[in-house]
């Protein structure tokens, strides 16, 4: 039986997306740089997956691949089945800051795709995410007026609006507090247990990573190669010092190469 909290990938359906032989070489005027080599990655429909590697190693090209807004040189990536061949707004990709546009409200933030809407169904949808990411009260404010960490909610719920397949984070907390990165967490794993979406997130934090996710992918130096996966089998809400986390982030730690003692 599932343990309550845990997504169990249906291992009879076909994967939401597959990498095969994925590789990225750029070109430039000077020199070659290959990012990525050989990545070979299934993910389930309503999976939450981390990348993880050291710096510089291709997470993002990684990220940008799967999710279209790159061309690899060599291999394919499938959402569905159906070849990814560029961006499309069934694909988000959520960055660490800058992700709103200043010059509209929360409201018209989160409605910028909905274009296609009836009037009452862009207020509906609108209405919806202003309460999942809870706006509420902000829904004429500009992201000016916004702390750090709304601004992040908005631009969740800006990507989530238009109904996305899958959800690419790209270091989403990244440039917030460190408390204010905690309580993130703790937002995004509600929408995402709200909503069941599939998230692959980009992340440099080992913690964010075993807190979050149900596999971490990690990475080796660049060229980037799927070095390890690691299942994160401890059901949400995660208690960070039980010996099963603990163990794990170790485990984690140890695929990375990082010392215990610093
Ligand atoms: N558009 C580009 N043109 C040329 N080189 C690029 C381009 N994008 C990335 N690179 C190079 O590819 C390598 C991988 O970059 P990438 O940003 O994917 O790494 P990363 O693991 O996400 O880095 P970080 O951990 O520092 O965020 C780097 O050496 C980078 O300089």
């Amino acid at each position: 039986m599932a343990l309550p909290g845990i997504a169990i990938p249906d291992q009879a359906a076909a994967p939401k997306l597959q990498v095969t032989n994925l590789g990225v070489v750029f070109q430039g005027n000077d020199k070659t740089i290959a990012a990525l080599d050989n990545i070979n990655l299934e993910i389930s429909d309503g999976e939450f997956v981390c990348l993880v590697g050291p710096s510089g190693c291709g997470k993002s090209t990684l990220l940008n691949a799967m999710g279209g807004f790159l061309s690899p040189t060599s291999g394919s990536v499938s959402i569905d089945g159906e070849l990814v061949s560029g961006p499309d707004s069934r694909r988000i990709l959520v960055f660490q800051e800058h992700g709103v546009f200043p010059w509209l409200t929360v409201e018209g933030n989160i409605g910028f795709g909905l274009a296609k809407l009836s009037r009452s169904e862009r207020a509906q949808r609108i209405a919806h995410y202003v309460e999942l990411v809870q706006l509420q009260g902000f829904e004429r404010s500009y992201p000016s007026d916004l702390s750090g960490g709304m601004k992040q909610r908005l631009q969740v719920a800006r990507a989530l609006a238009v109904n996305p397949d899958v959800l690419f984070l790209d270091e989403p907390f990244g440039a917030l507090d460190s408390i204010t990165r905690v309580m993130m967490r703790g937002e995004l794993l509600r929408i995402w247990q709200a909503e069941r979406r599939t998230i692959l997130c980009v992340t440099h934090d080992i913690d964010e990573a075993v807190q979050l996710a149900d596999r971490v992918v990690v990475l080796s130096s660049r060229p980037a190669r799927i070095q390890n996966v690691l299942t994160i089998d401890i059901p949400h809400p995660r208690n960070i010092s039980s010996p099963r986390y603990l163990t794990l982030r170790d485990e984690l730690l140890k695929m990375i190469g990082l010392a215990y003692e610093i």
